[in-house]
Formats: structure tokens, sequence, C-alpha cells
């Protein structure tokens, strides 16, 4: 079984905390400020990488032990401390509170878990083993990217994505979208896009368009 629910959250602008400054909390960092989090981190010492991150401003460094104010009013929050009293006290705060809480070593003490990322400009794969390998999630996430995930696939996206919106109010109702789109996909559109061919990708489109509407 599955025991979670898969959601790719919007972070930007949102006051996110992490607690504890060692290498793991590092790789939870970095997707964080990704995402335009705004991360604040509590921990006495800090790896030079996110002493650099403080130091550029990327996020605000409180150089200190954490305190239960500091779980006030987070939208997030991750707890890497290698101290397990802190961690659960961390935990206790944020599920008090209702926030979404990981602790990295402590799954009963996640409501949310972190899934391997493979990514093509917008588009992302996340897999996760439910917590029951993260090496396994690490491997798929590579097979995933290697077969499916190169650069063209995100100027495919991108290229879909604005067309989308600009054809939106033509094509009309639901069925009628989802029809187009999925004839796009099987057509040799995409393969004209991903090799830069996107002027010759445009005509195609508008001939299908015409001759779909037609049909329907
Ligand atoms: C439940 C979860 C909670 C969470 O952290 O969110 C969790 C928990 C734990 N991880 C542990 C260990 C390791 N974690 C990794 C790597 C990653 N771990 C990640 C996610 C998750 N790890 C969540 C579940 C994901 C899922 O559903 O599959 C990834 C995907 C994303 C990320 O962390 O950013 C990233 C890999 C992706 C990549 O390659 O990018 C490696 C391997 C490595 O580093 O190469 C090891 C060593 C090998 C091993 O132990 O298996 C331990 C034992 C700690 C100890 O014994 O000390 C626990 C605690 C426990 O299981 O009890
Ligand atoms: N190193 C690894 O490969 C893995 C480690 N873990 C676990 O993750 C945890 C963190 O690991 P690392 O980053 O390697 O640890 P680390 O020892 O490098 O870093 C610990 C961090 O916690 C901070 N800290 C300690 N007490 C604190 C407090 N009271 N308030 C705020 N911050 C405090 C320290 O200042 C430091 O920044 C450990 O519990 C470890 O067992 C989990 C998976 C893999």
């Amino acid at each position: 079984m599955a025991e979670f629910y898969p959601v790719f959250v919007d972070l930007r602008g949102r006051s996110c905390l992490v607690v504890g400054a060692g290498a793991i909390a590092e790789m939870k960092v970095v997707p964080l400020l990704d995402s335009g989090a705004d991360v604040t981190l509590v921990a006495p010492w800090a790896t030079p990488g996110l002493v650099a991150m403080a130091e550029r401003g990327a996020l605000t460094w409180h150089r200190r032990a954490f305190r239960d104010e500091d779980a006030v009013n987070r939208f997030l929050i991750v707890a890497a401390t290698d101290d397990r009293e802190v961690n659960r006290r961390v935990f206790e705060l944020a599920e008090a509170e209702q926030r979404l809480v990981n602790v990295v070593d402590d799954p009963p003490l996640c409501n949310f878990i972190v899934p391997a990322i493979a990514q093509s400009g917008p588009v992302q794969v996340a897999v996760s083993t439910s917590g029951r390998s993260p090496t396994l999630a690490g491997r798929l996430r590579n097979a995933i990217r290697d077969q499916f995930l190169g650069g063209d696939t995100g100027i495919l996206a991108e290229w879909l994505g604005r067309w989308r919106l600009a054809l939106k109010q033509r094509l009309g109702s639901f069925e009628v979208k989802r029809g187009f789109w999925g004839k796009v996909l099987d057509s040799e559109i995409p393969q004209l896009v991903r090799s830069g061919r996107e002027a010759e990708a445009e005509r195609r489109l508008a001939a299908m368009m015409e001759s779909y509407l037609e049909k329907v």
C-alpha cells in the first residue's frame, strides 16, 4: 500500500523552517530554495554550503539551538538535527499546529516525505517507495531521467503549455480538448518540437486543429 498522497506544492514565498544544518539538512534545503521557499535555518553550526547560502542571502540562518517559538507560523518544517529529542519536539509542535513536517531519519515523525526527483524544465517526476527503500527510489529516478527526461522533454512541455493556453477557447469542451491533445501527442509534432523545428510543428498543429474541429 502507498501511504502517502502525492502532490506538488507551491512554496514560493512561503515560510519554511529547517532545524539542523548538517549534510542531510543541506540536501533538503536545496530543493526548498529551488522551489522559491522562504527558508529559515536554525542550528548552532552549519555546513560550508549552507553558510555560503546564508552569506549570499538565499536563506536566513539563526546560529543557535532550536526554540519552540521557531516553529510558529511555518508552512513546512524539516527537522534534521542529530538530537532525536530536539527532532521529536519539533515534530510535536508542528503537528499541534497541523503543519507539514519531516523528521529526516524518523518516518513515524513525518507527515510528508521527500521523493527522488527527475526534472526537465517544468516536467518533474517524483519517485517514492513510501519510505521502503530510498536507494530504490533513487535508482528508478535515474532510469526515468535517462530514458524519458532529456532537455527536449522540458522544451516540448513548454511548447505544449503555450499552445494549450492559446487554443483553449477554440477547442471548447473538455472532451474535445482531451481528444485533440491526445492526437497531437500521437502525431509527429512532438518529434518536430524536440528537434527544434517549431515553425513546422506549428503549421501541422494548425492544420490538425482545423481538420479536428470540422469532425467534432
Ligand atoms: C522516509 C524518507 C523520509 C524523508 O527523508 O523524506 C527517508 C528516510 C530515510 N532515509 C534514510 C537513508 C537514506 N536516504 C537516502 C537518500 C534519499 N532519501 C530520500 C527520501 C526519504 N528518506 C524518504 C522516503 C523516500 C521514499 O519514499 O522512497 C530521498 C529520495 C530524497 C531526499 O532525501 O532528499 C534521497 C534519495 C534520492 C536521490 O538519490 O536523490 C540514502 C541513499 C543516499 O543518500 O544515496 C540513504 C542511505 C541508504 C538507506 O538507509 O536506505 C534513512 C535511514 C537513516 C539511518 O539509518 O541513519 C531513513 C529513515 C528510515 O528509513 O528509517
Ligand atoms: N549522514 C547520513 O548519511 C544520514 C544521516 N541521517 C540522520 O540525519 C540526522 C542529521 O544528519 P547529519 O546532517 O549528517 O548530521 P550532522 O551531525 O552533520 O548535523 C547536525 C546538525 O544539527 C544541528 N543541531 C544539533 N542540535 C541542535 C539543536 N538543539 N537545535 C538546532 N540544531 C541543532 C547541528 O548544529 C548541525 O547543524 C542524523 O540524525 C542522522 O542520523 C539520516 C540519513 C542519512
